[in-house]
């Protein structure tokens, strides 16, 4: 799970260069455009999202949740104490409650007392409403943060971080954690502050009302706290378990989604479902083991008051018989036993919540530990003027594996292609032809040589400026949901009318934009569905040529072409070629036979480059391939 050293970034940084020799593709001086290499493999940051690791990181740090919420201390303490404010209005109440009932008692008039009550209850209950809405305020403010930083740090994630991770449980954290971290704000913080100093106010006050029927209370407390100090550590541990089955929810569901009519196709939804029931069974399980759990602590809260209501009635009736205590005396310590019940439900529930928010807080802080792309300066986004024009690729001895254990992809890839050229890669699947493209992309990095754009060591780029400066079509051509321009202008959202009309021209999408209900604005499908194959190529064509890249990096891209497309294709691409450079990967050599330089990729190196006369004529292995395409 950890990345490793073969993710990293070459170790050697070259010195910067000074103002007058700097490199066209240069970084700005005093920029950072090499990354930080990577956590070693086993750190603590390098570790990926895994559910159990947050579960133990939960459980050792039960306060995790309150680091989140410390750049909201202010919305937070504002809201708390007017809580409080209102709750000791209130807890004054009783003490109003029997001077009135002293004043009927000796015949005097009660009207002063009673307009102080009615003012009390109303500005204990304004009080308290609005410091209730402080503080959902300021959660809401919690969560947003939360989430904004979270999708910001998800988007950046090293690819290989994000090929060990399921994006469903990425979502899940984005989403239903983050929930659970907002309670904490409002209900937990807030309830355990005011909720203590209002028990504590209330036992200070009841003992200086009679220390005796303190003590019965007292007993009650104490029975209450052993129940909840029994009930809590199962309560965290259930919703935590629902919290990580949810989370698992979240990525099969994505997994499912993602490729719903493969899973038709093969009859499996029956077994999807049942994986997806599972998840939610668990989430069923674990949440009623908690509620279980919960209501046990507040029937036993519950009980225990009205049992210490009757006892303290009872020896309270006693000892107003005796004359110990006044009749007004009893009425205030009854109403204190009420006001205390739900004070001690509250902390009851705050220490719950504060553990599940911290089992959150650590699912939220694994993403946060894991490793993101280095950002450049806003101005990096877009490329220099002089970046758009055509550059030449080199690759010097590049090693590339996937991983410590796994086999190299590349052991010594050396290649160079001029400027206004266009170079085919082909060879045996899995030879590597991808992370090339990958490599130029600086999705991951090598272990060993360079890799140079017009002779500049691509790690010293800043990134955003190195991919300004690619247009890149996938393999499986992706396309985002949303409508044809959201997706034509992703890679280039200054792109104006007449560069899209051109664009559609040359990709001979124009007709498919006329015939649209909505033109470019009619949505196209979760993914493009509502496009045919070669559509969906099409497009992905328009996007990076919309870029006017420097380098354009075509990864099997008119493979769903028909014939006339295809040939219409190629005569744009031989036009573009004069203002870029051009990479194709191709597995049908009769797509590339015209191009200047191809290059056969075996074993991790070039086993031969040439023009296809040349190594039609000068190589064993490319003679068989084309042989086998009936070309040779
Ligand atoms: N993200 C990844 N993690 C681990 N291994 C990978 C990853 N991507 C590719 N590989 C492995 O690296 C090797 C080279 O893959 P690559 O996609 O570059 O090959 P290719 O020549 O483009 O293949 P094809 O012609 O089938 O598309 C393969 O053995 C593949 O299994």
């Amino acid at each position: 799970m950890a990345p490793t050293s073969h993710f990293a970034e070459p170790p050697l940084r070259p010195p910067a260069p000074g103002p007058t020799d700097r490199h066209p593709l240069s970084p700005p001086a005093g920029e950072e455009p090499v990354p930080p290499k990577p956590a070693p493999s086993g750190s603590p940051a390098a570790g990926g999202a895994h559910p159990g690791t947050a579960a133990r990181d939960a459980r050792a740090r039960p306060w995790l949740a309150l680091t989140h919420l410390r750049p909201h201390r202010p919305g937070i303490l504002l809201g708390t104490a007017l809580s409080l404010a209102g709750s000791l209005l209130t807890l004054a109440q009783p003490l109003v409650a029997k001077q009135m009932v002293d004043a009927l008692d000796r015949g005097s008039p009660a009207t002063g007392a009673l307009v102080l009550l009615s003012a009390l209850v109303i500005a204990g209950a304004a009080t308290a409403a609005l410091g209730q809405y402080v503080l959902e305020h300021t959660a809401e403010s919690v969560a947003c943060t939360t989430r904004r930083r979270l999708s910001e740090h998800i988007l950046r994630l090293r690819l290989p971080e994000l090929d060990r991770t399921e994006p469903g449980e990425l979502i899940s954290r984005v989403t239903s954690d983050t929930t659970v971290l907002r309670q904490v704000a409002t209900r937990s913080i807030a309830s355990a502050g005011s909720g203590l100093l209002v028990a504590v106010a209330a036992l200070v006050l009841m003992a200086l009302l009679d220390p005796v029927l303190l003590s019965i209370t007292l007993v009650t407390i104490a029975l209450i706290g052993a129940t909840v100090a029994a009930a809590v550590p199962h309560i965290a541990r259930a919703a935590r378990q629902a919290q990580e089955a949810v989370g698992r929810m979240g990525s099969l569901l994505e997994r499912t989604l993602g490729a719903l009519r493969t899973v038709k196709a093969s009859g499996a939804e029956g077994r999807e479902t049942a994986g997806l029931h599972q998840a939610a069974e668990d989430a069923r399980r674990a949440g009623t083991r908690a509620a279980r759990w919960q209501a046990l602590s507040a029937t036993t809260s519950t009980v225990a008051v009205q049992l210490s209501f009757l006892v303290v009635l009872g020896v309270g009736g006693a000892r107003v018989a005796t004359g110990a205590i006044t009749v007004s005396t009893l009425v205030a310590f009854l109403l204190y036993v009420f006001a205390l019940a739900p004070r001690v439900g509250q902390l009851v529930e705050a220490v719950g919540l504060l553990q599940a928010g911290s089992a959150a807080a650590a699912r939220i802080d694994e993403v946060h530990s894991m490793d993101t792309e280095p950002t450049g300066p806003p101005q990096d986004t877009a490329p220099l003027p002089e970046l758009r024009r055509p550059v030449g690729v080199a690759f010097q001895g590049v090693r590339f594996a996937y991983g410590p254990e796994a086999p190299p992809v590349h052991e010594d890839m050396t290649f160079t292609v001029p400027p206004r050229t266009t170079t085919a890669l082909v060879g045996p699947s899995g030879a590597g032809k991808t992370t090339v493209f990958s490599l130029l992309e600086r999705f991951c990095q090598p272990d060993r040589g360079r890799i140079l754009l017009d002779g500049e060591d691509i790690a010293r780029l800043p990134l955003p400026r190195l991919r300004a400066l690619i247009g890149y079509v996938e393999q499986d051509s992706p396309i985002l949901s949303g409508t044809l321009r959201d997706n034509l202008l992703l890679s280039a959202p200054d792109a104006d009318a007449a560069q899209v009309r051109d664009v559609l021209r040359r990709t001979r999408l124009d007709s498919l934009a006329a015939r649209l209900p909505e033109g470019l604005d009619t949505p196209i499908g979760h993914r493009g569905s509502t496009l045919s194959g070669g559509e969906r190529q099409r497009v992905a064509i328009a996007r990076a040529l919309l870029r006017r890249p420097g380098l354009l990096l075509l990864d099997e891209a008119t493979s769903q072409l028909d014939a006339a497309n295809e040939a219409a294709l190629h005569e744009t691409l031989a036009d573009i070629s004069r203002t870029t450079t051009i990479l194709v990967i191709a597995h049908r050599l009769s797509t590339v036979t015209t191009a200047d330089q191809i290059l056969l990729l075996e074993s991790g190196r070039v086993r031969a480059a040439g023009t296809h006369a040349q190594l039609l004529a000068t190589d064993g292995l490319y003679r068989r391939l084309a042989a086998a395409q009936h070309l040779a």
